[in-house]
């Protein structure tokens, strides 16, 4: 058996560099990026005009002047013009470049337009506060060639638009990982059926499907029967198709319990078998040289749960090449005491405190069959084997399950 922390390390050395797929930028949202993306021209690329209104030199307003001649109309997306009195204005829309002669805009709120021998002009009465007022200047937020976007991240509206923006149609993103969800047993019937007094319906392969899908991959369930040889043919082929399998019950010491020899008969090479920690304590985890990975969790639905967020998790955003998700740490609100020699996962309820900071209270559980106590709980509490008594106010890592 191993610790907690050995099992962590030997996953991370077994993660993937996925290959690299060009996608269009519309099919591109939730992958991940694998190339960089810089600026083509600065940002904004022209003194942009932020307010409708009317352009002025600064310093003729600076001289005493509140009333300007309209020379014209600058609309947004016309080539520039420039102001050829300097005591004149243009009106300026939202959008548009900032025109030649010109270096402030005032609202129209803070102006009146008047006619005067059919020559229009713009009266201020609320005084400019200084030059470039309401103009976005060219370069202010990013400059042409300055790194935008770094390689690795994962894709979401603001990177898409960004990505548009830059005039990319297409962009540089991991291949989809392929992943095989496993349920093994014969007691599991399908979510359609009924099942007999001595069966249940399935839920683990659809726990993993979902919480895959939160990190974009799109997994493929399967179901297979307690039954050696079959397991042998099925998960052959399966190990031949897909990056990851990821099994669910099967690995403890019952007489159908095959999951482990099976494995070690294709050719799985064994990583580690049983951590020390509850729940989840027969996780074996293992990987064909050069070839996918195999996680096999216990089948106990909390402990495949907890396995999911602590192990497989890590390893997917890790071979997707994205950044890690965040763990933070949670202030235990009551004495826990645990006393096997074991890193102890506890379900808790969060919330956030007085002080700003997360608090977590734990959740009665009967056991790791009881999955349905997780709907009152939001994650889990780490709570590390070298320690029994777990007393108020102490902060531990906490591994959400909800976003
Ligand atoms: N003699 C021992 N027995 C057990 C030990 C042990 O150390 N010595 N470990 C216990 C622990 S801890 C766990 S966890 C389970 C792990 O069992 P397996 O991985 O072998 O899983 P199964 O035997 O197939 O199933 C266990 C349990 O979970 C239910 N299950 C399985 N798959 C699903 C699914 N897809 N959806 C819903 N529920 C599922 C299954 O019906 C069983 O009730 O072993 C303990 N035993
Ligand atoms: O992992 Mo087992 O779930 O401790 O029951
Ligand atoms: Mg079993």
């Amino acid at each position: 058996m191993i610790t907690v922390t050995e099992a962590v390390r030997l996953i991370g050395e077994n993660t993937l560099t996925l290959p690299i797929t060009e996608v269009t930028l519309t099919a591109a949202n939730g992958s991940v990026l694998r190339e960089p993306i810089s600026a083509d021209r600065d940002f904004p690329p022209f003194h942009r005009v932020s307010m409708d209104g009317i352009a002025i030199r600064f310093a003729n307003f600076q001289a005493g002047e509140d009333t300007f001649r309209i020379e014209g109309v600058q609309l947004a997306g016309a080539p520039p013009q420039t102001l050829h009195q300097n005591d004149g204005c243009l009106e300026v829309m939202t959008g548009a470049i900032l025109p030649g002669n010109t270096d402030t805009v005032i609202r129209y709120e803070d102006l009146k337009i008047f006619d005067r021998n059919g020559i229009r002009y713009a009266h201020i009465f609320a005084a400019p506060k200084g030059r470039m007022q309401n103009v976005h200047q060219r370069g202010s937020d990013r400059q042409a060639a300055d790194l935008l976007i770094p390689a690795g991240t994962l894709l979401s509206p603001a990177e898409i638009a960004v990505i548009a923006t830059v005039g990319k149609t297409t962009v540089q993103v991991s291949q989809p990982l392929r992943v095989a969800i496993i349920s093994t047993g014969d007691e599991l019937v399908e979510v359609t059926e009924m099942p007999l007094p001595h069966q249940i319906r399935q839920s683990n392969s659809y726990l993993l499907q979902a919480a895959l899908q939160e990190q974009g991959v799109k997994a493929q369930r399967f179901h297979l029967r307690d039954d050696k040889a079959a397991l042998l043919t099925e998960l052959k082929d399966l190990l031949s198709r897909f990056d990851a399998l990821i099994l669910s019950g099967g690995v403890s010491k019952g007489k159908a319990d095959f999951i482990p020899e099976v494995l070690a008969e294709l050719g799985v090479q064994k990583l580690f078998h049983e951590v020390a920690q509850r729940p989840g304590k027969p996780f074996w985890f293992g990987r064909v040289a050069n070839g996918p990975v195999v996680f096999a969790l216990p089948g106990n639905p909390v402990s495949t749960f907890v396995c999911f967020y602590k192990y497989v998790r890590p390893w997917v955003r890790a071979s997707l090449s994205a950044p890690a998700a965040l763990v933070p740490k949670a202030i235990l609100q009551e004495e826990t005491v645990f006393r096997p020699d074991l890193t102890y996962f506890l379900p808790v309820k969060v919330a956030i405190g007085t002080s700003g900071m997360l608090t977590a209270k734990p959740v009665h559980i009967g056991g790791s069959g009881d999955f349905a106590a997780l709907l009152s709980a939001d994650g889990f509490l780490e709570l590390p084997q070298k320690q029994s008594t777990f007393s108020v106010g102490e902060v531990y890592a906490f591994y959400g399950f909800r976003s």
